[in-house]
């Protein structure tokens, strides 16, 4: 294809910006829009765009020809010139006249050869070095009356075809017209303005200008006098039926028709406005406007993108990264640049705030306060006894006090004794709160350091270092606690002024008012108005299911009570259990089969020990957490609200005697005693109240002091001195390949960018934009821009231009208004003959086609 030279021209501007962004990884930046020839049958649209196109391959001859719309792709190829058709897969078409037999046959496969006509498309790409990536499409002629296998609708179906096409707004119209044929009646025209009133998208085409009758022309019709378009109307003289049976080729043709242009007498003077030479010009020049079009937003996004690399692309300069020599200061600084990184992120994850916040689970500080003021408290409860227990150890220690004597006194030493057994069970849940804090610690610095991977001995190296760093301070803080145990069982300090003890004056009131207050609360770690502890959804096996199944319920935990409802929308309850004397049993089991949350199941039981049902007909409840931290927080929730795990029944054994019968029956046989012990439990339940407050209180903080801040301490101060004890800088930044490969891909990416920059700012400069023609005022055709009228798609450049003008709604001095009488039969068409009076009334009959044969 070598028809259309101006088209050619572009090729290079277009593949230069393709590559510029193919190399920063956008390709198709520049989507031209299509065109779409409309007209009347054997108006000579096939021609017409054959010759934009410049090679000789559509089917073309009297009657309909075009009978389905062909849809053709142009496509830049460097080397090679073919076609290849939709229906046709694989098959290459070298030879241009087998493309146009192939048209022709797959018409008539889908239509029938008789005149039938088909919406549905032939597919057809043409690849050259000759042609932009353009689609042009070629419809069917515009009929009225049916004939061979035509349908009665046919002029409706062609209408809603040609429609279907040259509505979408970056769809350029040739709307072509012969010129022997009345301009006032062309369909196309009609078509054209319904889908663009305002002109901006199309270009009238005035062909068989050398068909018209002698002593007429269309001089007024391409000075734009006569049914005005905006972008006015190129006369074409395509080639005549007998030129192609004669194979006059393309070249010849164009040579033919610029001869016809510059020797008549009515078209000389727009000879260079004239012939399909200035119609692929015209095309072109849209072309240009619509790739200038969309450099400024190309520009932009390059930037946009350069904007994003330039901070890391001058920090591989700095560090002499950038290929070329390395620079020896550049590892230790680029170490020192990690450590800082790691630094300031774990900084970050502790003490919250920063840019990455994670908004799907709890982590870092927020998981660490969790565990202090949520799960701690609870686990302080896990080693209490309830009432039962208490009185039961209360009753052994007096006894074995009094010994073989009956006491007549409560001793303090069974108060001292009971409490230090109390405090002693105070280390466990301490130690576990330092282990959670620890692992989340630990977990902090992973996340830390998993974004200094690409240099993995560095990586290695510092959660060796921290992760040690950790262990130590985890065993000072471990046995910090240790010896607050100790201190605290170090002395009783019954003067403890929240102590209700022994000096109080009024001591056997005070002490009525504690067992009041006991009493009241059986379980002691309950606090005796009801208040929310937890909400939150649990799965369950066993409420009104059939067995195995479960289901999701939303849980609601007070201090006196469970409830459970259908949702988070608490409106339909399905159970509120009152809990006291409820005891729990958690455990962790492998699932069977496909289960609710996953592989494992973290189940917690709920029962009652001294009841046969906890609710309606059911022994226990089973609920299921979705994960291991969900089970933590529930069972620290049910500890909470006084529900203890269960003792074994190992436990309980020493509580019976040889006979098997429980010792503790056998203690409230003495009211004596009885008394004593509730004396003691009194006080022990005051003095450990005051022992767990400490807990609650010094525990967190000596996790955070020995801890926590210490790890933050030594990150920040100790990890580089380690590091450099550890190992050489230079090895310890060897960067893994991955680094390697994505340094050297986000270099090369900016250069190509800076390069793709460069072009976009030759393009412009090498080429021009030419602005929208001012709006045409007619009263019947391209009139006035609508409000609704959608400029700004096509194209563009000057669809902008073309609003700014329309706005002063002023007629272009060189455009006079549409003349009257435009309905005139052969409108346009001046004769040399004295005009008739009103402008023409006479009607020469429109020439049968092909009016003469040339
Ligand atoms: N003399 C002369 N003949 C032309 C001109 N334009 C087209 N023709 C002839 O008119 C006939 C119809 O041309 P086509 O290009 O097939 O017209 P079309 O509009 O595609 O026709 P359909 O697809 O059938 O509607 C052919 O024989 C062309 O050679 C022209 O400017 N001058």
């Amino acid at each position: 294809m070598s028809g259309n030279v101006g088209m050619e021209a572009l090729i290079p501007i277009v593949n230069k910006v393709q590559d510029a962004f193919t190399q920063v990884g956008m390709n198709s930046v520049i989507d031209l829009p299509q065109i779409a020839v409309v007209g009347g049958q054997s108006a000579g649209k096939s021609s017409v765009l054959e010759n934009c196109v410049g090679k000789d391959f559509l089917p073309r001859g009297s009657g309909i020809v075009t009978r389905r719309p062909l849809i053709l792709q142009l496509n830049y190829v460097e080397k090679g010139e073919w076609g290849e058709f939709l229906h046709a897969k694989g098959k290459k078409f070298t030879d241009f006249d087998e493309i146009r037999r192939e048209i022709e046959a797959e018409t008539d496969r889908m239509t029938g050869s008789n005149k039938g006509i088909s919406d549905i498309p032939i597919n057809l790409r043409v690849f050259s070095p000759h042609v932009l990536n353009l689609t042009l499409i070629d419809l069917p002629g515009i009929t009225k009356v049916p004939i061979g296998d035509q349908p009665p609708d046919i002029e409706f179906q062609i209408r809603g075809m040609i429609m279907q096409f040259i509505s979408k707004p970056s769809c350029l119209i040739l709307a072509v017209t012969p010129a022997n044929s009345d301009l006032a009646n062309s369909d196309a025209l009609k078509l054209a303005k319904e889908v663009d009133p305002e002109g901006i998208r199309t270009i009238g085409v005035l062909t068989k200008l050398d068909l018209m009758d002698d002593g007429t022309d269309a001089k007024e019709i391409l000075d734009n006098k006569v049914l005005p378009l905006r972008r006015g109307y190129i006369g074409v003289v395509n080639r005549s039926q007998r030129d192609i049976e004669g194979k006059k080729d393309i070249k010849q043709a164009q040579a033919a028709e610029r001869k016809y242009f510059l020797s008549h007498p009515a078209y000389r003077h727009l000879a260079e406005r004239a012939g399909t030479a200035f119609l692929q010009k015209t095309l072109n020049q849209q072309l240009t406007n619509h790739i200038r079009e969309v450099l400024p937003s190309l520009r932009s996004k390059l930037e946009q993108q350069l904007t994003s690399m330039e901070s890391e692309v001058k920090e591989f300069k700095n560090l002499g990264m950038s290929g070329g020599r390395e620079d020896k200061s550049a590892k230790p600084r680029m170490m020192m640049q990690m450590v800082n990184r790691v630094t300031h992120d774990f900084e970050e994850m502790i003490e919250g705030g920063g840019n990455h916040v994670d908004t799907t689970s709890l982590s870092g500080g927020a998981k660490i306060n969790t565990i202090f003021h949520f799960r701690f408290p609870g686990y302080l409860n896990e080693g209490r006894l309830d009432e039962k227990e208490l009185r039961k150890e209360i009753g052994f220690a007096i006894r074995n006090i009094h010994g073989v004597r009956s006491g007549l006194f409560t001793p303090d030493a069974a108060f001292e004794m009971t409490v230090k057994r109390q405090i002693e069970t105070l280390a466990p849940p301490s130690m576990k709160c330092i282990q959670q804090v620890s692992t989340e610690l630990h977990e902090v610095i992973m996340k830390c350091i998993d974004k200094i991977k690409n240099y993995p001995r560095l990586q290695a190296e510092i959660d060796n270092l921290v992760s040690g760093y950790l262990r130590e301070c985890e065993t000072h803080c471990r046995e910090q606690i240790q010896q607050l145990v100790e201190v605290e069982l170090s002395y009783i300090n019954t003067n403890h002024d929240d102590f209700i003890g022994f000096n109080s004056t009024a001591k056997d009131e005070s002490v009525k008012d504690v067992q009041n207050a006991g009493s009241e609360s059986q379980q002691p770690g309950r606090e005796s108005k009801s208040k929310l502890i937890k909400k939150g959804w649990l799965s369950t096996t066993n409420v009104g299911l059939t067995k195995g199944l479960s289901r999701e319920y939303w849980f609601v935990l007070y201090t006196d009570a469970l409830a459970w409802f259908k949702d988070e929308s608490e409106r339909d309850q399905k159970y509120y259990l009152t809990i006291d004397g409820v005891k729990m049993k958690s455990s962790e089991e492998e699932e069977e089969g496909g289960g609710l949350f996953g592989h494992r199941k973290f189940k917690i039981q709920l029962f009652h020990p001294n009841a046969r049902y906890l609710f309606r007909e059911y022994r226990e409840l089973t609920l299921y957490a979705k994960d291991e931290d969900d089970m933590e927080d529930w069972r620290a929730s049910f500890l909470r609200a006084g529900i203890y795990t269960h003792r074994s029944q190992m436990d309980m054994e020493d509580l019976e005697d040889e006979d098997h019968k429980p010792k503790f029956e056998r203690l409230f046989e003495d009211p004596q005693l009885e008394r004593q012990v509730e004396v003691i439990r009194t006080y022990v339940n005051s003095y450990m109240a005051i022992v767990r407050k400490t807990f609650k209180d010094i525990v967190p903080k000596h996790i955070m002091c020995l801890m926590v801040n210490k790890m933050k301490v030594f990150i920040e101060i100790e990890l580089m001195p380690s590091l450099y004890g550890a190992g050489n800088p230079a090895e310890l930044m060897e960067e893994s390949e991955d680094e390697v490969r994505r340094r050297q891909e986000l270099l090369g990416m900016y250069d190509a960018c800076k390069d793709a920059l460069k072009t976009i700012s030759e393009v412009t400069a090498k080429t021009s934009s030419t602005p929208l023609p001012a709006p045409v005022h007619s009263n019947n055709h391209h009139s006035a821009p609508s409000p609704n009228m959608n400029a700004s798609r096509m194209p563009k450049s000057d669809s902008a231009h073309s609003l700014s003008q329309s706005q002063r709604s002023r007629p272009p001095p060189d455009l006079p208004n549409r003349p009257t009488g435009r309905s005139a039969p052969n409108a346009g068409a001046t004769r040399p003959a004295p005009a008739p009076p009103g402008g023409g009334s006479r009607r020469p009959p429109p020439p049968s086609r092909p009016a003469r044969p040339n």
